[in-house]
């Protein structure tokens, strides 16, 4: 096995920790010493050990005169957790093989600098794109503090997301609305307008075939509180539901939610929700990735003010028309096409009967 081999399964172990590690970046460590893979290791929750951790552990006498693949320089501060670069000076690791350097102004640098300085041998920069795909929300939350935003739609071929008279269950098959599902038990918050709301009353909820899957947190822009009080996501008690409402909404409506099991109403001190006073409460309240899932109205907000950083759309092979039937987004619009979001296409796959591309903002 080359380099690249073994940093690529440690790449493979850093997706163990998807979505379970925010604000923290997935990482993943492999120990190989005599050409024997003897440690391997994924950091799998913020304020847990560290990916090094597990791996040089698992390596115990071996790690001495190992080598350590990691696929993010090993920190050096002392965050929630010792420094990665100590540990592996600690346990005499003869050589550190880095993918990808760390942006946190905490490390950026000074983790390979101090392994140098023990004179421990460091390559930086095997297979650094494949390294830098695994954490595009931690790098974006790190420089922005405001959440990864992926907006999410499931349209006809004719781009509806609802015929004329509102039906919408379903146009995707099982397949795609599966793929939703493992998209929201990666994400911290799943968000909808009240509109969806009081159209499909939907649970939001991660529902795996075998039941696993963590519940991401609801968030619904309601700007006066439309919420019925007899919604699923302010009664099922099965996951935190926020309700986020402008400030015309008064003190007794508010109240008519406080013994509501996990539910918050957080009032915002605009009349009308704006996506970045949105994004930024988020931000300030630990959301580092948020899966916009709609409908018409919040796509459109969300395209108007380009807070969007990757697009996933489902298109069923279905065609229903119709002037009045809803499209994936709506609002009022972007007037000229030299104002259109750019996107780029980083894939194309069937998924059952219908298509999926995930495209990226330019
Ligand atoms: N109508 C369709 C979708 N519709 C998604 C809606 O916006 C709303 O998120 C769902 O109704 C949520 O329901 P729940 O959380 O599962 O109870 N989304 C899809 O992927 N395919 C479709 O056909
Ligand atoms: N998860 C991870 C790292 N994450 C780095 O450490 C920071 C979090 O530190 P702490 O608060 O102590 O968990 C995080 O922002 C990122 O810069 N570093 C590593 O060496 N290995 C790991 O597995
Ligand atoms: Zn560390």
């Amino acid at each position: 096995m080359r380099d690249q081999d073994y940093m690529n399964l440690a790449i493979n172990v850093a997706k163990a920790g998807l979505g379970q590690t925010n604000p923290n970046p997935v990482v993943g460590a492999v120990v190989v010493k005599d050409g024997r893979v003897v440690g391997i290791g994924a950091h799998l929750k913020a304020g847990e050990a560290h990916a090094e951790v597990y791996a040089i552990h698992m390596a115990r006498e071996k790690a001495e005169n190992a080598t350590i693949y990691v696929t993010l320089e090993p920190c050096s501060h002392h965050g929630k957790t010792p420094p990665c670069a100590d540990l592996l000076i600690k346990n005499k690791v003869k050589r550190v093989v880095v993918a990808t350097t760390d942006p946190n102004p905490l490390v950026a640098g000074k983790g390979i600098k101090k392994l140098r300085e023990a004179g421990i041998e460091v390559e930086v920069g095997i297979c650094k794109a494949s390294a830098d795909a695994l954490n595009p929300v931690f790098y974006h939350y790190l420089d922005k503090k405001i959440p990864y935003v992926t907006l999410k739609s499931a349209t006809t071929l004719d781009g509806k997301i609802a015929t004329v008279t509102g039906e919408s269950k379903w146009i995707t098959g099982d397949a795609a609305r599966l793929d939703v599902h493992l998209y929201r038990s990666i994400h911290d918050g799943i968000l909808v307008g009240v509109n969806t709301v009081l159209a499909d009353d939907p649970s939001l909820t991660t529902r795996l075939p075998d039941g696993t899957g963590k519940n991401p947190i609801r968030i619904i822009l309601d700007t006066s509180l439309r919420t019925p009080l007899e919604a699923k996501v302010v009664n099922d008690g099965n996951a935190p539901t926020w309700i986020i409402v402008g400030n015309q909404v008064n003190r007794e409506k508010l109240n008519d939610f406080q013994d509501k099991p996990g539910v918050r109403v957080l009032q915002l001190n605009e009349q009308t929700l704006s996506v970045n006073s949105v994004l930024t409460l988020l931000g300030q309240e630990g959301i580092a990735s948020l899966f916009v899932e709609g409908g018409a109205e919040i796509n459109g907000s969300f395209l108007k003010e380009k807070a969007i950083n990757q697009v996933i759309t489902y298109i069923a092979p279905k065609l229903i028309g119709g002037k009045l039937a809803p499209t994936s987004i709506g609002g009022s619009g972007i007037e000229t096409l030299g104002e259109a979001l750019q996107v780029v296409i980083k894939s194309v796959e069937q998924l059952g009967d219908d298509v999926k591309i995930v495209s990226e903002p330019i």
